[in-house]
């Protein structure tokens, strides 16, 4: 039989799955849920250049591509600030995105990340 290597998470990895389940719960309309599209957002591959949503972030985890909290955190900004740059500031979509930032933000301020499991910090 083929011997299948299980899955197995570093604490990078398991600390990034955490806080993407965290940040996912504070977008319950899943507007980050996916990549956005032009069909739905008109223009939006030619505004936004560096498209990121929670489904990218999720994969990126998976194949442990982030070597850091840094990048995990670069790119759930770049996510949001893609929101903020596309739609107007009086939309659904900018609004969530704002406050999505600022809710994120505060789950990785080192007080928050020492209250994770504080002997793995
Ligand atoms: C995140 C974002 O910019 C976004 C998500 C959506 C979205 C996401 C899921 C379902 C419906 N719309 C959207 N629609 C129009 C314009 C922008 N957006």
């Amino acid at each position: 039989c083929v011997l299948r290597k299980i899955a197995e998470r570093t604490p990078l990895q398991r600390l990034l799955e955490h806080l993407l389940r965290s940040m996912e719960k504070r977008d319950p309309q899943q507007f980050f849920a996916w990549p956005v599209t032009d069909s739905i957002a008109p223009g939006y591959s030619q505004i936004i250049t560096n498209p990121m949503d929670f489904s990218t972030i999720k994969q990126k985890i998976d194949d442990n591509n982030y070597q850091n909290l840094q990048e995990f955190v670069d790119d759930f900004k770049l996510m949001c600030d893609n929101a903020m740059t596309y739609n107007h500031s009086d939309t659904i979509y900018y609004k969530a995105a704002k406050k999505l930032l600022h809710v994120g933000l505060k789950m990785v301020t080192p007080e928050k990340l020492r209250q994770l499991r504080p002997v793995l910090m």
